[in-house]
C-alpha cells in the first residue's frame, strides 16, 4: 500500500437499520441507500438538520457502527477493511486520561501505536504537532486543565501521530465557541494540505467556516439531499428552481428546504442529486496546494510485551496522582483495621471469647469485601470510554488493556489488604505466629481479588448507576451462602449443596482454619470451665467442609474465570459496536 496516495472513499446502497423500543423490537430505518463520495485529500462536511442521519453516516462509514449495516464502502477501490490501519476516529466528546500531561498523553500515543523508542525525531514531530495545534507552551498542563477547544486539539493530535490518511471527527466543533471552531477547522485544512482525507460532521455551520471545506455532503432523513463544493449549492437549487435569496448562507437556506419550509421538496433533492450518485456538482479545489515536504510513514506494528509494558507504565502515572483512587483508598483500609482493632481489643487468645473472634472474622471478611468490590465498581465505566476510543484506533486490544490493568493494581491491592489486616491483627491479639499470619493474608486477598471481580462484573454494565444496583445483589448471593450467618450443616438439604458455589463460603472455611486450626495452642481461660479452650473443640462445632490447599485452589480458580469472564464482557462489548 503507497501511504502518500490519496485515499478516496466511496459508498453505495448504504442502509442502517437501528433497533428501537423498550425491547428493541422495533427496527428503524435511518440510512437509506444513500451513496456519496470523499475524494482523497479533501475537508469535507457532514451537514444536515437535527437528526437526520449525520452521526449515522459518519460511524457507517468509518465502520465504528457495523451492527445493522449493509452496503459497500470502497476506499480507492478496495474494500474499507483492508485500510483499518489508516483510519482515524475522534469522537464528539474527547475522551482522554485527565491526570497525564499534554506531552505524556502525545508520548503514550506514539509508544502505543508505533511502537518504537522515542527517538530525538519523534519528539521533535511531537513538538511540531502541538505547535501546529497551537498546544505550545502547555506540554506540562494536565489534560483535565485544558479548555474544551484545547481539548478538541489534543484528541485530533493524539490521532494524527501515526499519520493515519483518514481521519473521521464526530461534531468535530460541538461545545466550541465560533473562535475556536474557526481555529479548529483551519487546523484540518493544513492536515488536508498534507494529504489526509478528512471527513467530520458539523452541526450548525457558519458560511466562513463552510468556505474552508472542499466538499459538502448534505443529508435529510437518511439520504443525500447535496453533495459537491459550496460555490456549485447555488447552482443547483437553481436546476430545481430554488432561488437562494442573497443575503442568505446557502446551507441554511438549504436546511429550510430539508426541513420542509418551502414544502414538501425533499424529494426533488434527493432525485436531482441521485441520492449522493450524481458527481457534478463536485470538483477538487485545493489540490495543488497539497505541501511537497510532508512524506507519510509506514510505522511497524508493537509488540504485544511493549504495549503491555507502556500501558503498565501509563496506569501506575494515573494511579500515582489518583487521590480517590489510591490514596483514599489505602486510608480508608487501614483506617478500618485500625477501628476493627479497638472494636475487638484483645479478643483473640481469649477461650470465653471465641464466639466473638469468630464474629471477628465475619466482619472482617464482609468489610473487605465491600472495600474492594465498591474500589472496581466505577473503574470500567471511567476507563470505558478512553478504551473504546484508544481500541478503536488500533492503539492496542482490550485484552493487553485488561491484562495491564489487573497487573498495576495488584501492589495496591496487596498493599490494602496489608494495611487492614496488620492492625487488625495486632491490635485483637491473634496468634503471633508468621505461617498463620502469612495463611490469613493470602485468604484475604483471594477475597478481595474476588470481591473486585464482582464490582468489575457489576462496572462492566455501561453505566455507573446500574452497576451501583447490581453490585449488591451479585453480593447477596455471596453473603447469604457463606456460611457465616447459617452453618451449612443447619440450612435446607437443597441449599446447602449451593454453600459450595460461592468463594466467600471458602474464605470462611479458610479464615477458621488460619485463625483456629492449624494445630493451634490451647486458649487463655479467665474462667471456670471454657467449654471451646481447644480451638479444635470449636471448629468441630463450626464444622469444616473443606481443607486450606482446596480453599487456595477453588478462589484461585474462581478469581481466574471470572477475570476471563468479564474480559470476555468487555471484548464483546467494545466490538459489539
Ligand atoms: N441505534 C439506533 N436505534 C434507533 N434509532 C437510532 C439509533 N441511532 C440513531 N437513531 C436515530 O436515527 C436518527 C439519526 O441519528 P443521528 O445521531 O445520526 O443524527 P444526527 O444528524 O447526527 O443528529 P444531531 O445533529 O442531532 O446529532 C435519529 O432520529 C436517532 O434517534
Amino acid at each position: 500500500m503507497d501511504v502518500n496516495k490519496n485515499l478516496t472513499i466511496r459508498f453505495s446502497d448504504l442502509n442502517y437499520y437501528g433497533t428501537d423500543g423498550l425491547l428493541k423490537n422495533k427496527q428503524k430505518q435511518i440510512l437509506k441507500n444513500i451513496n456519496g463520495r470523499f475524494q482523497g485529500g479533501e475537508l469535507t462536511a457532514i451537514v444536515g438538520p437535527s437528526g437526520s442521519g449525520k452521526t449515522s453516516l459518519l460511524n457507517a462509514i468509518a465502520r465504528y457502527r457495523r451492527k445493522g449495516i449493509s452496503g459497500n464502502i470502497k476506499v480507492n477501490g478496495d474494500d474499507i477493511k483492508l485500510y483499518k490501519n489508516q483510519i482515524a476516529y475522534v469522537m464528539q466528546e474527547s475522551h482522554m486520561y485527565g491526570l497525564l500531561t499534554v506531552l505524556e498523553s502525545m508520548k503514550y500515543a506514539v509508544k502505543l501505536k508505533i511502537g518504537i523508542p522515542l527517538s530525538p525525531a519523534i519528539i521533535s514531530k511531537i513538538s511540531k504537532i502541538l505547535k501546529m495545534f497551537s498546544l505550545e507552551g502547555h506540554e506540562k498542563t494536565f489534560v483535565k486543565h485544558l479548555s474544551g477547544g484545547q481539548c478538541k486539539r489534543l484528541s485530533i493530535a493524539l490521532e494524527i501521530i501515526n499519520d493515519p490518511k483518514i481521519i473521521f471527527l464526530d461534531e468535530c466543533t460541538s461545545g466550541l465557541d465560533s473562535a475556536s471552531s474557526y481555529q479548529c477547522i483551519k487546523l484540518l485544512r493544513q492536515l488536508v494540505y498534507k494529504g489526509h482525507t478528512i471527513i467530520c460532521t458539523i452541526h450548525q455551520p457558519s458560511t466562513l467556516m463552510l468556505e474552508m471545506f472542499d466538499h459538502i455532503y448534505a443529508v435529510a432523513n437518511g439520504q443525500c439531499i447535496y453533495q459537491g463544493s459550496l460555490k456549485n449549492l447555488l447552482k443547483f437549487l437553481k436546476e430545481i428552481d430554488f432561488q437562494c435569496p442573497q443575503t442568505y448562507n446557502p446551507i441554511d437556506y438549504l436546511m429550510e428546504i430539508a426541513n420542509d419550509i418551502y414544502g414538501e421538496r425533499n424529494c426533488d433533492l434527493i432525485n436531482q442529486i441521485e441520492n449522493g450518485r450524481n458527481e457534478n456538482f463536485c470538483h477538487s479545489l485545493k489540490y495543488e496546494e497539497r505541501s511537497e515536504t510532508d512524506e507519510f510513514e509506514a510505522y511497524p506494528i508493537p509488540t504485544f510485551n511493549s504495549q503491555l509494558l507502556y500501558l503498565m507504565q501509563r496506569n501506575v502515572s494515573i494511579i500515582l496522582r489518583d487521590f480517590t483512587y489510591t490514596y483514599f483508598r489505602l486510608f480508608a483500609h487501614l483506617f478500618l483495621g485500625v477501628l476493627v482493632g479497638f472494636t475487638f481489643w484483645q479478643i483473640g487468645n481469649d477461650a470465653s471469647s471465641v464466639f466473638k473472634d469468630f464474629r471477628l472474622l465475619i466482619g472482617v471478611m464482609i468489610l473487605l469485601v465491600y472495600t474492594s468490590l465498591y474500589s472496581q465498581i466505577t473503574l470500567f465505566p471511567t476507563h470505558n470510554k478512553v478504551i473504546k476510543r484508544e481500541c478503536f484506533n488500533n492503539w492496542y486490544s482490550p485484552r493487553i488493556f485488561n491484562i495491564a490493568l489487573f497487573i498495576t493494581d495488584c501492589p495496591i491491592t496487596i498493599v490494602c489488604v496489608l494495611l487492614f489486616l496488620i492492625p487488625m491483627y495486632i491490635m485483637t491479639n491473634q496468634p503471633p505466629e508468621l505461617f498463620r499470619f502469612g495463611s490469613c493474608f493470602l485468604i484475604l486477598l483471594l477475597l478481595s481479588y474476588n470481591s473486585q471481580n464482582i464490582g468489575l462484573l457489576a462496572g462492566s454494565v455501561k453505566s455507573v448507576l446500574l452497576a451501583l444496583i447490581i453490585a449488591p445483589f451479585l453480593m447477596i448471593h455471596q453473603i447469604a451462602l457463606s456460611g457465616t450467618f447459617i452453618l451449612q450443616k443447619d440450612a435446607h438439604p437443597l441449599i446447602g449443596s449451593l454453600f459450595k458455589t460461592t468463594f466467600l463460603n471458602y474464605a470462611t472455611e479458610g479464615m477458621k482454619i488460619t485463625i483456629f486450626g492449624f494445630n493451634r495452642t490451647q486458649l487463655d481461660c479467665d474462667d471456670i470451665y471454657c467449654h471451646y479452650a481447644k480451638p479444635e473443640k470449636l471448629l468441630q462445632f463450626l464444622q469444616l467442609n473443606s481443607t486450606y490447599e482446596e480453599v487456595i485452589i477453588v478462589m484461585t480458580l474462581y478469581m481466574i474465570i471470572l477475570r476471563i469472564i468479564i474480559m470476555m464482557i468487555v471484548n464483546f462489548q467494545l466490538k459489539a459496536k
